[in-house]
């Protein structure tokens, strides 16, 4: 499905609200928790096709398991199967997925005994797992490439005899999620330490029941501040947010005060305004805690008629897509004086942008939600633009309610 996107001009948003589903990372983490520990509930939960995919996976009892594009459940998965003592699976996902590596925590997991093999390529999935009792408690694993692998093993340590022992080697990448699955843990009174290159989770047979409430999704809610940047005048309301985030993109606050947009809190409502007169300059951000927000700011700036210097970027070539050369190509399409290397990219202010391109996705629902509000300054066309139900469903229809003009080619 092939959308246009346009919008009024010049446009203005008045004092419109949003409920944005559930955080994607929260969740999937806490799907696995309630599989291990089934006397907590779970609310807000995300309605993404990520979530989805993981419940069905927890639910069911297939020796074929197919994740589709979800990463954290493929990581998390492959995890929690290794530790499922007596069951034996062959983990799976699309054509993607299969190429998104996964030999780090494979190798992690053989550490600690457990019997996992590769169905094709060697360090990819899909991947055949033999669950067993793990008595090992000592395991090594490098941190430069996905966090996911850390929180993995971190989701089943406290069911392990001895709790588990992570020594991580290499600069620790997208540390916040690595963190907020440590609160989460503590949230459910499960002991862990991160102390240097080390954690520790210590065993834990049962928690008390206890309601676990997500926030909504943070990495959703970026492309309204986007939005908002991009208008003439805007006040949007989001709910339910908390200012003190166990997500990490909640650092668009800092980020996008550097980009004329003011947020306040009020209880669980987030209130993002334009900031009339701002004096705009380039920017220059690293993001090695917030991957999923690159695509978002860069197609921010090149709205906004600003450049920018982005940086930490290393783990977004094995996302959904190699989203460093998707923008790159992209953008470039758009006019864009843009250019990239294995862990940066660079764009060069300019005033013009071609009108009517047609935005490839990649499979990648970020690449359709973060060139959505490039509508505000000129019509755009988002090829394939069911790909947002990884993450965020309801993501045209919020567009709709916010008068942009979406319709199917
Ligand atoms: O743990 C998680 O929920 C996630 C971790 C990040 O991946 P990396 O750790 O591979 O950067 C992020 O890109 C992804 O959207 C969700
Ligand atoms: C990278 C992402 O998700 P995953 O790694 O779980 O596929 C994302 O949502 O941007």
């Amino acid at each position: 499905m092939n959308l246009k996107l346009t919008t009024n001009s010049p446009f203005t948003i008045d004092d419109s609200q949003l409920n944005i589903t559930g955080s994607k990372s929260e969740t999937n983490r806490l799907l696995l928790l309630k599989a291990l520990f089934p006397n907590i509930t779970l609310a807000n939960t995300s309605n993404s096709d990520d979530s989805e995919v993981m419940q069905k996976a927890l639910a069911g009892n297939d020796e074929i398991v197919d994740i589709h594009h979800a990463g954290t459940a493929m990581r998390f998965l492959t995890a929690y199967f290794s530790v499922n003592e007596g069951r034996e699976v062959v983990l799976t996902g699309s054509s993607r997925m299969q190429e998104r590596p996964i030999k780090i925590l494979v190798d992690a997991l053989r550490q600690l005994g457990v019997e996992i093999s590769y169905e094709k390529e060697e360090g990819y999935p899909p991947i055949r797992i033999k669950g067993k009792k793990v008595t090992a408690s000592k395991v090594n694993l490098a941190a430069n490439v996905s966090s996911q692998y850390i929180s993995a093993l971190l989701l089943v340590a406290s069911k392990l005899d001895n709790g588990l022992e992570l020594t991580l080697e290499g600069e620790i990448t997208s540390i916040p999620y690595i963190k907020m699955t440590l609160a989460l843990l503590n949230d459910l009174d499960i002991k862990t330490s991160f102390e240097g290159n080390v954690i520790k989770v210590f065993p834990k047979e049962s928690v008390e029941s206890k309601e676990m409430v997500v926030e909504s999704d943070w990495s959703s809610a970026s492309y309204f501040f986007s939005l908002v940047a991009l208008s003439e005048s805007a006040k949007i309301t989001l709910s339910s947010y908390k200012e003190n985030s166990l997500q990490g993109d909640s650092e668009l606050v800092s980020l996008y005060e550097k980009m004329g947009v003011k947020t306040t809190f009020q209880g669980n409502k987030m209130t993002l305004e334009k900031v009339a007169g701002f004096n705009y300059q380039d920017v220059n951000f690293e993001l090695n805690n917030t991957p999923d927000i690159a695509q978002t700011i860069v197609v921010t700036c090149l709205g906004l008629g600003i450049g920018c210097h982005l940086t930490g970027l290393h783990t977004l070539k094995i996302k959904e897509t190699d989203r460093l050369e998707a923008l790159r190509i992209e953008l470039t399409k758009l006019g864009a004086n843009i250019s990239v290397t294995n862990d940066s990219l660079t764009l060069v202010k300019s005033e013009n942008i071609n009108q009517d391109v047609k935005i490839g996705t990649y499979n990648d629902h970020r690449m359709a939600m973060a060139f959505a509000p490039l509508a505000i300054k000129v019509p755009i066309i988002i090829d394939d633009a069911e790909v947002v139900s990884k993450s965020y469903p309801d993501f045209w229809n919020d567009l709709k309610a916010l008068n942009f003009q979406v319709s199917e080619l």
